[in-house]
This record gives structure tokens, sequence and C-alpha cells, in this order.
């Protein structure tokens, strides 16, 4: 007994010197390199042309101070006159790869999980490779007079499901995604419209079905959509029977003359409005909200040019009549995305993009067609882009939020809503807003 504990002792100790020894070897190995993810980052930029040189000396970013931040640390830089913030931005992928160059960055945990018994050998080649190495750093960089880069130990998830923590009940405010600092919503009573843009694939349907389908939950009387459903004619079928939706429209040309209804309905809200000394909706008191979703908008540009006008004119007159627009396009082009509508579309989420000049078309900027393949990861723009990942709903938790605002009815063509329901009188109202058919 007391042989096989000194056996195995000396086993676990033969077991812990070879791993000190391959601790040092590792440690040995990357002397070379610098150990601070700062310098490192102040080489980067130094060997890839972030420098001044005025002829008397030699001037390149500056570190500042360094503190700890949740999940990594923030490195705050000076830069030399002379170098800009975009310039240095552009050289974020370069900053990241560098931070991620795989080497034996193994930690004392890997070491400590080696057992002594026939895989000892197999298991140290695995931790010594470098392809199993951790390459997990993300780095985003901001600029406020100094510039910072906040380096992160781990990569955003790849997948975030909904849940209760979302849902802001008798709000406007969608989730958009998880990003660095925690979760991000999108008040559509602060900005109004959302352009949703992505490659085939990324998760634009995904996004924009968990998007009506929270609308419904948090304001079920108030909230109304008319769904456009361009492509294939499914992504929106599942709401076809919900109280919430006056009408889908899957064919281009029908879109033409449903939209051309939307734009009379909302001029006559605005009217109405300014008959009542009201600057918009809100003030009135009105607390119905109808949402024009697009899934494919990019269909109007080919099939339907002048819907795009009807498109144009929501955008701009729509966020004092209570009108909402969401414009879904897998071709983010001039053309799909005219700069009328862009203008008046305070915000954007895009996933994955197939081009610089498809990124520009949606953010002003390049940046979506290098976010990583990863499904729901997105640009969210409003003023400063952020990268976020978009968290996912399952058709079948659809159903399950959207089964109880089903309720089959007659619809668009059998009677005409629009007029009844643009005025909704409210406690807040003084006055009622009187609609009169012309
Ligand atoms: N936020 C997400 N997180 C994880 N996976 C997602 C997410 N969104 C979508 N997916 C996955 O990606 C698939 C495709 O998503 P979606 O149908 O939304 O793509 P799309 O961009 O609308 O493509 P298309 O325009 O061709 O319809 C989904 O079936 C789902 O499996």
């Amino acid at each position: 007994m007391l042989l096989e504990l000194a056996g195995l002792t000396s086993v676990k100790i033969g077991s812990s010197v070879v791993a000190l020894g391959v601790i040092g070897f590792t440690k040995f190995k990357s002397t070379n390199q610098p150990i601070n993810d700062g310098k490192k980052i102040q080489q980067i930029l130094y060997s890839n042309g972030c420098r001044i040189n005025d002829g008397i000396k030699e001037r390149t970013i500056r570190l500042h101070r360094k503190r700890k931040i949740a999940d990594g640390y923030e490195y705050v830089f000076q830069l030399p006159l002379g170098i800009g913030f975009e310039d240095i931005e552009s050289r974020k992928q370069l900053i990241e790869d560098g931070l991620n160059i795989k080497k034996a960055e193994v930690s004392l945990k890997d070491y400590l999980k080696l057992r002594p018994n026939c895989n000892f050998i197999r298991d140290i080649k695995r931790i010594m490779n470098p392809w199993h190495m951790k390459a997990m750093k993300e780095v985003s960089l901001y600029f406020d007079g100094m510039m910072k880069v906040r380096v992160y130990d781990e990569r955003l998830p790849n997948e975030l499901h909904w849940n209760d923590e979302q849902h802001r009940s008798k709000t406007w405010s969608v989730c958009v995604g998880k990003e660095r600092e925690g979760v991000i919503f999108h008040d559509f009573e602060e900005v109004a419209h959302l352009i949703v843009a992505g490659a085939s694939g990324y998760g634009k349907s995904v996004y924009l079905k968990s998007m009506i389908t929270t609308l419904i939950e948090q304001n079920p009387d108030d909230v109304e959509f008319s769904l456009f459903d361009l492509k294939e004619g499914s992504a929106f079928a599942r709401f076809k029977d919900c109280k919430q939706v006056k009408r889908i429209v899957t064919d281009p040309e029908d879109a033409k003359e449903s939209l051309a209804a939307i734009v009379d309905d909302m001029k006559r809200q605005t009217a109405n409005c300014v008959a009542n000394n009201y600057e918009d909706v809100r003030e009135a008191g009105i607390k119905k909200r109808h949402f024009v979703v697009l899934d494919e908008g990019g269909e109007l540009a080919q099939s339907a040019p002048k819907a795009l006008e009807h498109i144009k004119t929501i955008a701009r007159l729509g966020r004092g009549a209570g009108y909402r627009l969401v414009y879904g396009t897998q071709y983010p082009t001039n053309e799909t995305l005219p700069s009328q509508v862009r203008q008046n579309v305070g915000a954007r989420l895009t996933f994955v993009l197939q081009s610089q000049v498809a990124s520009i078309a949606t953010i002003d900027e390049g940046g979506a067609e290098e976010l990583p393949d990863i499904k729901g990861r997105g640009i969210y723009k409003r003023t400063k882009k952020t990268i976020v990942q978009v968290p996912f709903m399952s058709n079948a938790v659809i159903n399950e939020k959207i089964a109880p605002h089903v309720n089959i009815r007659p619809r668009e063509g059998d009677v005409n809503h629009a007029s009844q329901d643009l005025c909704v009188p409210t406690k807040n109202r003084k006055y009622p807003i009187v609609i009169e058919e012309t």
C-alpha cells in the first residue's frame, strides 16, 4: 500500500516536473515576443506605418495608461500630431490578428489537466499545437481625444437566445443584440425607422420576425402592421391571422397599391394632427403605431420602382404620424436604398454583406463585409457602429408568443379598416381627432 502510494506520488511529481518544464520551455520560446498587449499594439501599429518623422524625431502612438475592464483590458494611447484615429481604425483587423498570433500561450490550468496516463504525450502535443491554442481576443477602438483600445479575452457569443430580460412591456424598444458593454435596444419612439440588411442566410428574416413578435407581445393593443413579404411570400405567413396585422402583401405590384393606401392614411393622420394644433401623434396622445415592414425591399426597386416613391414618403413623414418603416434588404445599393430613404432612417442593422460597396450603401462605411462568418453577428449603427450578436428566436417560440393574438377576422379587401383605425381616442387627448372622409 505504502509502496503504491509512493509510486503514485512519484508519478505525480514526475508529471508536474514535466509540466513545469513545458511551461518553462513555452515561456522561453516566447521571450522574444512582447508580453503586454499594450506594447504589442504599439509595435503592430509602428510596423504598419503609424509613425511620423519630422526630420528631427520619430513619433508614434504612446501608451498612456491601462485599466482592467469586464472581460479584458483597456489601453489608452496618445496619438501623435498627424496620425488620425480613422487611419488606425482601418487597421483594427491587423491589431486583432497580431494579438491572436497563435503561439504557446497555454494556461496553468491546461497543464494541471495533464494526467500521468498513456495519453500524456498525446495531451502535451495537443496543448502545444498552435492550432489548438486560444485565438480568442477581440478588439474595439474608440476615440475621445485619446485612443482607447479595448482588448477582450473572449469573443462575443456565437449564439444568443431571446429571453424575458429582453422584454420591455408597453415600450417600443426591441432588443438588437448583445455587445461588449451589455445588451442594446432599438427604441422606435426615439429613432422611428430601421434598415435591416444582410447577405442571404445570416439572420435578416429571423430578426424581422422576432421584432414583429416582440412588438405584438409588448403592445398588443397599440401596434399594427403592414407586412410586405416580397421574397417567397413565406417569411411572414405565420402572422397572417394576428389581429395586429392589417395586411400581408407578397406581390410587388400589389405592394404599390398597398403602399399608396398607407401613404394616404399617414397623410390624413398628419393633417388631423395639424388641424388640432398637435405637432405629432405623441403630442396628440395617440398610442397607435403602424409598422411597415418589408422583407426584400430590393424587389420593389426591380419590379415596382414607383412603389419606392411611397417608401421615401413614409421614411420622410412617418415619424410624426406614428408610422414606422423597417426596410429589409439583402442587396443594399443606391438603387434599392435610395438616398432619400437613408437620410430619413436614423438606424441600421446589418449582418454580413458581400462587399464594401454594399456596406457603404447601408451604414455609410465599410465593415459589414468583414464581419465573421457567424449567423446573427451584425453591426448596429446610429451615430457610432456597434458589433452585436443578435438574439435568435425560433419559429416554435414565435408561434407560442403570437398564439394569444391570433384572431380570424376580415382583412383588407373585405372591409376598409384604414379610416376606422386612424382615430384612436386616448385618456391624454384633450380633443378627439375627427377624420372626415372626402
Ligand atoms: N440571430 C441568430 N443567431 C443564430 N442563428 C441564426 C440567427 N438568425 C438566423 N440564424 C440562422 O440562420 C438561418 C437563416 O436565417 P434567415 O432566414 O433570417 O436568413 P436571411 O438573411 O433572411 O436569408 P434570406 O434572405 O435568404 O432569407 C436561420 O434558419 C437560422 O438557423
